[in-house]
């Protein structure tokens, strides 16, 4: 039986206790303000905000990576919140996109209630929305463009969170309008860090940094999304170790393109799959001798050295390694990456997979690898695939970053310690550079100098 519907709408001020009990801090935070100030005198009180400002301004200044990551987020989805999303500013949006309901009886207007915002960088707020009856998340996606330009955005997603709430995630601005310049190739071994190699820039204008040692590496993009500059940017940071024996480089070059220009550097290098699945296999004999090493000298990490060099495993589309091709070699790859994932760290042998679609036969090896890196994806999908769980509903849209050559090398990293994603920008190496590193390498072998880097 239907529930008989009253032609009478809720009454001002039950709306108003129900907005003051969803917004309790709108009540608490004036009415501490004004106890403090009654009680203590309203000198104290200035004091008391003078201070908890000051030390926020001391915590921005001092600890610029703490502050962008804890505090930055929780200030700007305030902001956020009462500035860009408030109530009357918000309502006319979505009466332009006819994103609103109409009681059939009382005429009352009703709209998404915003029950979450979260801005985890300075470029991309997530809305939670409780949507009236009636609504779905397809009908956001049909007025995206429109919904765009009323809140004036550079892009939008919708993701459906749960029954009754979709995520809007909403791009305000590009943070990236500029290619970045390749890596510097320092001369000396003991400038790099293989623990944190320049890479590219954040959203936040800080260096991004990638371990190479210790770390197996997942680049997921489709073509053209600028995914061998990652690779390259990596290599130039570390040229000097290339050069001086302390890196080796194993690379698996099924597509035969911008990788055969380092064919001459390389440690070995294969094209063909048979012969790529020989030079993994090769690459697991060599991480079994350090094994055995390290039994008879009871050690339990390596120290880079020219003895026991990094050995740095890159394999190029592996989806045509583990998906088109030949059966019995997609199984021997799966076996033999799964050891490197597993026990190649302890041993320094690192491996960087480059895949164009994170698809089934890719994704179960995803877990292998301890940094995973999206840039443009074709599908939604792809990114939660990559990134994990709900890393596009915390504003990962690496499926909308526009499809020309202004983008490449953009896309989305998780933070590690609060798992938020961030927006990166790979470094770009052009074939004049990637001709420098080659030449780099092949002057310096002659010199030979060798050092040990920690
Ligand atoms: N980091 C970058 N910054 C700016 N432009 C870039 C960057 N990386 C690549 N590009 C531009 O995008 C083009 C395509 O890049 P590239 O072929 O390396 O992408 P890819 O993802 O490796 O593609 P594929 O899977 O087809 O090999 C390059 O020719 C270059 O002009």
């Amino acid at each position: 039986m239907d529930t008989p519907q009253s032609k009478r709408t809720m009454g001002r001020e039950v709306k108003a206790a129900v907005w003051t009990a969803r917004h309790p801090g709108a009540l608490v935070a004036p009415g501490t303000l004004t106890a403090s100030g009654l009680e203590l005198g309203w000198i104290a009180t200035g004091g008391i905000v003078g201070g908890t400002a000051a030390a926020l301004c001391g915590w921005y200044r001092a600890h610029p990576d703490t502050f962008d990551a804890v505090a930055a987020p929780r200030m700007r989805a305030w902001r956020r919140r009462w500035s860009a999303y408030l109530g009357p500013r918000w309502h006319a949006a979505l009466r332009a996109c006819d994103l609103y309901t109409i009681h059939r009886k009382t005429g009352e207007e009703r709209f998404p209630r915003i029950v979450r915002v979260r801005s985890y960088s300075p470029t991309v707020d997530t809305l939670w929305l409780k949507i009236p009856q009636g609504q779905h998340a397809r009908q956001y996606e049909a007025r995206l463009p429109e919904l765009t330009e009323a809140l004036r955005a550079e892009r939008i997603a919708v993701e459906r969170v749960k029954p009754g709430v979709i995520g809007l995630i909403i791009e305000r601005s590009e943070a990236f309008t500029e290619t970045i310049d390749a890596p510097e190739m320092p001369q000396e071994t003991d400038a790099v860090n293989l623990k944190s190699v320049y890479v590219g820039e954040t959203e936040y204008g800080h260096d991004w940094r990638l371990p190479v040692l210790g770390q197996h590496t997942f680049v997921a993009g489709a073509t053209g999304a600028g995914k061998n500059s990652i690779v390259m940017s990596q290599l130039r940071a570390i040229a000097p170790l290339i050069r001086d024996g302390l890196v080796r480089l194993w690379l698996c070059d099924p597509k035969q393109m911008e990788f055969t220009k380092l064919a001459s550097i390389a440690h070995r290098y294969a094209a063909d799959e048979h012969d790529c699945s020989a030079l993994v296999d090769e690459f697991v004999n060599d991480l079994r001798a350090v094994q055995r090493g390290f039994a008879e000298n009871g050690k339990r990490k390596i120290t880079v050295s020219p003895e026991t060099p990094l050995n740095v495993l890159v394999i190029d589309e592996i989806g045509a390694l583990l998906a088109y091709g030949d059966g019995t070699v997609s199984r021997n790859l799966r076996k033999q990456l799964a050891i490197v994932g597993s026990q190649g760290r302890a041993t320094g042998h690192a491996m960087t997979a480059l895949v164009q679609e994170p698809t089934k036969d890719t994704v179960p090896i995803r877990e292998l690898f301890t940094t995973r890196i999206c840039l443009r994806v074709t599908s939604a999908a792809h990114v939660d695939m990559v990134l994990g769980e709900n890393a596009r509903l915390r504003g990962a849209i690496a499926d909308e970053i526009a499809n020309h050559e202004g983008t490449a090398g953009i896309g989305y990293v998780i933070r590690e310690r609060t798992r938020v994603p961030q927006r990166v920008r790979a470094a770009y190496v052009d074939d004049t550079e990637i001709d420098q590193l080659v030449a780099f390498v092949h002057t310096g072998r002659s010199g030979n100098r060798l050092a040990v880097v920690a």
